[in-house]
């Protein structure tokens, strides 16, 4: 049954919706046109406000493109699977934002690479895209501009490809995580007013960056953005379709599995998807369990309604295609000539004409007759191969025109990756076979500034741009051939549908008929109105591809999100306070001037009050103050007396975890239980063994504090480590309930009972849809929530266990248990949002929001109370509950005892061909060490020294 026919009853309003995404496309270019049919005009009231926005708001925008093989200068395309068009995409959007009033600065964060294996350029921690354009007053700002910023992770001297760096991406997470808290603290000051400067939207380019900004959005609550360049399933349907490689391999290869897993959970995390095309939307987006467009316009029609829908989400989706940098197209509007190539047949002007054309003209017999070009990186999926048979197998074709192909540069085919050496082994296997020596160019090398003049030699032969893609989700290459006059024929699978349809220059092909490709070139070459119309068209539309007006539209659809940031409820002392020592002192002014408001005059309005606190030289005192007047307001007494906030800050200390005043923390989330999922007794020898190892230094002992992770709720953990005489505040903060809820022992407390931090409640409350996931449970495992019926029911609520943000069930059979790979998938199919998992040796199954886990809760920690991952010990088992892998990785240390596990529930994570620990987990780190799970302290300590050294040499 369709789901969401299945969900009728609580999606019964058969409203009819728009049409699913939307094409606003570059509108400014387009009031300039109105020849194009398919994208919607949006009004002028949507479009960004430049005027209002330059004076108001100065916005961190934050991109992600995760390889590494980026940079803002003779950027290296085509050379391999990594060097495609998204790099050329992501540095000039980061410069196009840049330069949008209101924007303030720009990062591109991508990964920092030390190795000799590729230029020196990519270890440059940072590099400046483009100045900033100041505040809008004239100044320029500190730091502002777009800048690309490098983080290291991975093996720090070594490139990896994309595909490898699955494993490494909670230690990019968390780097970035670490810079983004600088730079909101250094932005504050310098324009903030000494507030941080959060980021206004995180944005992913690509799988894995989604991935990434997934964790780190929600590591900081705020919005998130992402675009996908190119996606798994459909490249996993094509190279089915191919038929050359079977599922296994094909996920052994390009680990299809984590990437499509890593797409999905995109799709669950993000705001807004921005597409090229608009086939991006229904065929390729259409694919994933994430994205429904039916259910997308329901709910959209709902919440336009402001009509209920049970918790359930999904991603608005906007077609904005990209643009291009306009800055090196030399091109006149008039038919070309030959006269530069005259100039080459004498021999006598080579030094006039372009290097490039040289490299090119010495393959070929005649350089006078029409290029047929191809411009792509070697990859099979671009299928070249099928163009070099479609043109050696057609005489009329050799004989009318080149063939010229750019295939990126390289050294030796033996060194290139197997499917890259691939096709150009086939194509030169081809240019023998058909004998096509002297019709077909295929130069070693081109360099980036190369390029505009080798679409400019095509069209100077009156030639035809040719992408014969099995699938192009966009096709940067047909812009460019537009731009340079230079008519196209193109696959009509993807994006290129879309760009016919705005420019109308040239033919559409399927890209597995070979009759079919030299059919359209031979009609587009020797038709000379045909190919002077799709040149003339080409040109004069090409201006719907501008980077600014892309921008613009992309600013109103970021601006339409709900927006969000950290925020904490709760009275912080300010930021800036990093030891006891401040910490007291500016208490002791806060509660001062508290005495002194209130001596000066007894009743003080509360106005009075916040003028005062406005005359307070020192911002972050002054801050202290302002959140405590605010609280007495919140209060609802206007009338409020000072003494009231006087008390108020008096308690803070007693209030006020002592997280932030830690340098260390060793966090114990060692999943030990028996097969009732009871906590096993030994547990309590090792935590009083880690607890004694944390103390042994006394140096950093008195900087070091602990904390416990688990599965188990707040009273089960009392519970149990007052069975083991464990005092509770030996704990600096209690991890519960997987990651759902976090406890502070000795803060947060009122009459001996402890509350969860509410600022993390808050935080990890998006899309939390409690009663419709609940519903949804029952309905899926067939469960009952009738008690009389309990012994019928698979599972059973384990009512003790859940709380406001955890759904926890008693399992049954484990056996018979739906795998979290199935359960997730019916979930988002239903558009339901959430991080099902199970524990405690499988016997729980446990449901807590999208982007609640027990490694999100150390990020929090992190951003909370500034406690840097970096310095934290995390012990963990060699199994454990099924979201113990994300805590392995990181930049935090990790110490794993060995046989203190009996068994995880790692069993219930995966359904068979999904994807696979390796691809989470990095083998080797020098963040990890082991040490026997029945080591004493002085063992403990020893691993813990291991690992910081180990990690020091990094
Ligand atoms: O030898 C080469 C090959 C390519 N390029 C350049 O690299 C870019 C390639 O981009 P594109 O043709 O769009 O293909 P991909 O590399 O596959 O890029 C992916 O990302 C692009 C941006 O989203 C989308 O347009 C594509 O459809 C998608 O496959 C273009 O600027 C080319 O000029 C070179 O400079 N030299
Ligand atoms: O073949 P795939 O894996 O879909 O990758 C293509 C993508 O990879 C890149 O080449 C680099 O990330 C992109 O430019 C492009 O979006």
């Amino acid at each position: 049954m369709d789901v969401t026919e299945e969900m009728s009853e609580d999606l019964s309003e058969g409203e009819k919706g728009d049409p699913v995404g939307e094409t606003v496309q570059n509108e400014a270019a387009q009031s300039e046109t109105s020849k194009v049919p398919l994208q919607r005009t949006i009004s002028n009231s949507e479009v960004w406000s430049e005027e209002e926005d330059k004076s108001e708001r100065k916005l961190y925008i934050i991109l992600i493109s995760l390889h590494g093989l980026v940079r803002g200068h003779n950027m290296e395309l085509g050379c391999d699977s990594d060097t495609g068009g998204q790099v050329k995409y992501v540095v000039e959007l980061s410069r196009a934002l840049a330069q949008m009033p209101g924007v303030y600065r720009v990062d591109l964060f991508t990964r920092q690479i030390l190795s000799p294996e590729v230029d020196w350029s990519y270890g440059e921690p940072t590099e400046m895209l483009s100045a900033g354009t100041g505040d809008g007053e004239g100044d320029i700002g500190e730091s502002s501009g777009a800048y690309i910023v490098r983080i290291p992770f991975g093996p720090r001297d070594k490139y990896l490809q994309k595909e490898l760096l699955w494993p490494h991406i909670q230690e990019f997470v968390d780097g970035a995580l670490a810079h983004v808290l600088n730079m909101s603290k250094a932005l504050g000051d310098q324009i903030g007013g000494g507030q941080p400067v959060w980021p206004y939207v995180i944005h992913g380019h690509y799988a894995d960056a989604g991935d990434s900004a997934a964790l780190l959005s929600g590591a900081l609550n705020v919005p998130m953005v992402l675009t996908g360049h190119s996606l798994g399933r459909n490249k996993l349907e094509q190279l089915l379709k191919q038929g050359r490689q079977s599922k296994e391999d094909i996920n052994s290869n390009y680990k299809i599995m984590r990437r499509i897993e890593a797409e999905e959970l995109s799709l669950d995390a993000a705001e807004l998807v921005i597409t090229s095309t608009k086939q991006e939307i229904e065929e390729q987006w259409g694919l994933y369990d994430g994205f429904d467009v039916k259910l997308e316009k329901v709910l959209r029609a709902r919440a336009r309604r402001g009509v209920v829908s049970h918790g359930r989400y999904m991603p608005r989706m906007v077609v904005i295609p990209p643009g291009m940098d306009f800055s090196n197209v030399v091109v006149t509007e008039d038919a070309p000539d030959d006269g530069e190539l005259t100039l080459l047949s004498d021999g006598s002007s080579l030094k006039a004409i372009p290097t490039i054309w040289s490299d090119v003209m010495r393959f070929l017999t005649n350089p006078h007759k029409p290029m047929i070009l191809a411009l792509s990186r070697p990859d099979p999926k671009k299928n070249i191969t099928t163009l070099l048979k479609a043109f050696g197998e057609c005489r009329p074709l050799r004989e009318l025109a080149n063939l010229t192909l750019i295939m990126g540069n390289r050294e030796d085919i033996d060194e290139m990756s197997a499917g890259n050496a691939s096709v150009l082994t086939t194509v030169i296997k081809f240019i023998d076979k058909y004998d096509l020596y002297g019709q077909v160019a295929y130069p070693k090398h081109h360099k980036q500034s190369d390029v505009p003049d080798i679409y400019r030699l095509a069209a100077k032969t009156k030639g035809v741009f040719i992408n014969p893609a099995l699938v192009e989700p966009f096709g940067l290459t047909l812009i460019e051939a537009a731009a340079h006059g230079l008519p196209m024929v193109a696959t009509k699978n993807g994006g290129p549908v879309d760009i016919h349809e705005a420019l109308h220059n040239g033919l559409l092909v399927d890209p597995h008929d070979q009759q079919a490709i030299s059919d359209a070139l031979l009609k587009l070459l020797s038709e000379k109105n045909l190919w002077n119309d799709c040149r003339k068209n080409g040109l004069k539309n090409i201006h719907l591809f501008s980077w600014p007006a892309h921008c613009r539209t992309y600013m109103t659809r970021v601006a339409a999100c709900r927006m969000r940031h950290p925020q904490w409820q709760t009275i912080t002392p300010g930021d800036e306070i990093s030891t006891e020592e401040s910490f007291n002192d500016s208490l002791k002014d806060v509660q001062d001037m508290s005495l002194r408001l209130s001596v000066d005059g007894e009743k003080t309005s509360l106005n009075a009050s916040v003028d005062v606190a406005a005359s307070i030289d020192d911002p972050d005192l002054q801050d202290q103050v302002k959140r405590v007047l605010n609280k007495i307001k919140r209060s609802g007494n206007e009338q409020a007396d000072v003494e009231k906030g006087n008390k108020m800050l008096e308690n803070i200390p007693g209030k006020y975890p002592v997280l932030r005043r830690r340098r260390r923390l060793i966090v114990i989330a060692l999943d030990c239980y028996d097969s009732n999922g009871a906590p096993e007794k030994k547990m309590i020898k090792i935590l009083q063994e880690i607890i004694k190892a944390g103390n042994l230094d006394t140096q950093v002992a008195r900087a070091s504090g602990f904390a416990l992770s688990t599965a188990m709720p707040l009273a089960e953990t009392t519970e149990f480590l007052r069975s083991g005489k464990i005092q509770l505040n030996e704990f600096d903060a209690l991890i519960c309930s997987s990651g759902s809820e976090v406890y502070y022992p000795g803060s947060y407390e009122e009459d001996g009972k402890l509350y969860p931090d509410p600022d993390y409640a808050t935080h990890i409350d998006y899309r939390w849809g409690c009663d419709g996931l609940r519903k949804t449970i029952l309905k899926l495992l067939n469960a009952s929530e009738d008690d009389s019926d309990k012994f019928r029911s698979p599972v059973q609520e384990d009512r003790t266990s859940s709380n406001a943000h955890c759904i926890s069930y008693l399992i049954k059979n484990p056996s018979k248990a739906m795998k979290v790979d199935d359960l997730r998938q019916k979930l988002r199919m239903r558009g339901l949002r959430c991080h099902p998992m199970y524990c405690r040796t499988s016997t729980r199954m446990q449901i807590v929001p999208l982007l609640a886990s027990r490694a999100q809760a150390l990020r929090y920690l992190f951003v909370r109370w500034r406690l840097n991952l970096s310095n934290m010990y995390v012990f963990l088992g060699e199994e454990g509950d099924t979201d113990y892998e994300e805590m392995i990785a990181g930049t935090h240390k990790t110490i794993i005892m060995k046989g203190m596990t009996s068994k995880g529930s790692e069993d219930l994570l995966r359904t068979s061909g999904s994807y696979a620990r390796d691809d989470i987990v990095p083998g080797e780190s020098p963040l990890v060490t082991f040490v026997n799970g029945d080591a004493n302290a002085e063992e403990i300590a020893g691993a813990i020294k291991k690992v910081s050294l180990s990690a020091s040499k990094m």
